[in-house]
Order: C-alpha cells, then structure tokens, then sequence
C-alpha cells in the first residue's frame, strides 16, 4: 500500500520557488532519506505532506494511505483524519520545557481522546504505563518525573520520539531530526527510528544534512535541489560526485571521503527512478 503519494505539487514564496512540480511515492513500511542542500526545499515538502502547508493550486495533489489530503492547493477532510496516522518530529523537539517528560510523550494521546481529558491533563494509569514503555523503548525511563528542560538534546529528542510512539500514528516524518546533536546522540535517535521502522513497521521519512547517516541507515534517498526532486534510488548509489554536484559549495562540509557503503539492511534495495539532468553522468 502507498503511504505517501504526492503529485503536481508546486509551491511559491514570493519570488522562491520552493517546490517545482514533486511527484513521489512512498510504500507502507519503506524508510526513506530526504537530503538537499539548505534551501532545496526538503521542510517545504515535508510541511505540505504533513497537512501543515498547501500547494499553489493547479493539479496538485497530496494522499496519505490513498486519502487525499490536500488536492488544487486547498485541504481537504482528509487532513483531519490523516493527523493521526502522521507524526513529525523537527530538529528542535518541540517538548514543553516546563512540563514532566512523562506529561510530554502523554502529550501524543491527545488526538485520540477526549479533549476536556486533555485540557485537564488527565490521563488513565494504563496511559501512563504505555508513556513509561514508549520512554523505556527510547532508553530513558529513568527520567520521566524530570521537567523536560533538564534533559539534554539527545534525551529530549528520545522524548520526543517515545512522544511519537504512544501517538500510534502509521507515518513517522523527521524534518532534520539529528542536526542539533552530537555524533553518538546522533547515532542514538537513528538506530531508535530504524527500530521503529523494522518492528513496527512504520513508514520512516526523515530529512537530513549528514549524508554518511542516509547511507548507513536508509535503503531509499530522495536528492532535492532547486525545488525539484533529483535523484530517487538506493541510497547506495550516491556517490560523492553526485552529491559533490548536489551540495555544490557546501559538499565539503557533508560528504565523506569514502566511497558508498552498501547498506547493511537486506531487503531489496528500491530501483534508481530518478536522476536528472546535470545528475545524469553521476
Ligand atoms: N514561509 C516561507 N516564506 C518565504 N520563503 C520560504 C518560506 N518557507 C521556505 N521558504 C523558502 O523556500 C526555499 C526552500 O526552503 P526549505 O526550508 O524548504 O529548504 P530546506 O531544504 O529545508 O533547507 P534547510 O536544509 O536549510 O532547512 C528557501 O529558499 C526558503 O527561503
């Protein structure tokens, strides 16, 4: 089944074009990398997938599950519906520094009861259980009466994911989820949202900067540029002059030096559907 399709979808910020005619599709249970250079438009594509920002019309349409969501530029019902099976995690976290990190992940429940439950911030004793294991799942249990303020960035992120996991959504997107973390934080949060992927199956779509992490963990890269959609293969067929040309000045700053590394995951790897003009000879 198709989790995420996109299609004819352009969107202007005055005088930016941010996205230029993206078609995509992604399966139920596919992981799959979303990398560009700044600029190229990878938050813009992952707000409008996520229902929180709306094509400029024409033809374009965005489904999630085969639900249209958003279809000429305008929402549709299906946006409502689809904010369960969708959560997002941004670079930021995004948590209530005040509040407990327990009242935190509860905070996933909050689309799927009651909303006086919520404004009260009652919640059952076998909520609150599953908000224990989501954070035991992320290894940071031992925190949860903490205020959220007082854990570090990789921790927050985990809470922030533990967040995600009580939401129960389908679609798991991560708009740079990573980019504010270091190296073993870093590697932390992938290995959790890779897990989630294999064992849940939940259909992972992740926008990044670190190219070394789209080779090593996700089967599937999408190259933005300009607004367009690049390159859509096995993330093991980028190679550094591909993304040399993709980041262009920057490139020093993201690739690494050695060639690509196959990717250790054995299910098939998805055919190259895409590589665009001045990418043709990569
Ligand atoms: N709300 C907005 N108003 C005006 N311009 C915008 C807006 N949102 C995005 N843009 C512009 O659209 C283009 C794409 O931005 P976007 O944030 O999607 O890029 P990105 O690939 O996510 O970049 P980064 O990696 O730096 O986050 C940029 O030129 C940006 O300045």
């Amino acid at each position: 089944m198709t989790a995420i399709s996109v299609s004819r979808l352009s969107k202007r910020f005055g005088t930016t074009q941010a996205l230029s005619g993206i078609d995509l599709s992604i399966g139920s249970g596919e992981m799959v990398c979303l990398i560009g250079a700044s600029g190229s438009g990878k938050s813009t594509l992952i707000r409008h997938i996520a229902g929180l920002e709306f094509g400029d019309g024409g033809d374009s349409r965005v489904s999630i599950f085969n639900v249209p969501t958003q279809a000429g530029g305008r929402r549709l019902p299906g946006a409502r519906t689809m904010r369960r099976d969708v959560s997002i995690l941004f670079q930021q976290f995004n948590l209530v520094s005040r509040l407990s990190v327990l009242t935190n992940v509860l905070v996933g429940k909050l689309g799927r009861i009651p909303r006086w439950r919520g404004t009260f911030g009652v919640f059952s004793a076998s909520e609150k259980s599953e908000a224990r294991s989501a954070l035991a799942r992320v290894g940071i249990e031992k925190v949860w009466r903490q205020r959220a303020s007082t854990l570090s960035g990789g921790q927050q992120q985990r809470a922030a994911i533990a967040r995600t996991l009580v939401q129960k959504s389908r679609i798991l997107i991560a708009d740079e989820p990573i980019a504010s973390l270091d190296p073993a934080s870093a590697r932390r949060v992938m290995d959790i949202l890779s897990d989630i992927n294999r064992t849940d199956g939940i259909t992972v779509l992740v926008s990044l900067h670190q190219v070394e992490y789209a080779r090593r963990y996700f089967p599937r890269t999408i190259a933005m540029r300009d607004g367009q959609i690049v390159f859509d293969g096995p993330s093991s067929a980028l190679t550094n002059a591909f993304l040399s040309e993709l980041y262009g000045a920057a490139s020093e700053e993201f690739v690494l030096p050695e060639a690509p590394a196959a990717h250790p995951d054995h299910r098939p790897e998805p055919a190259v559907t895409k590589r665009l003009g001045a990418f043709e000879a990569a």
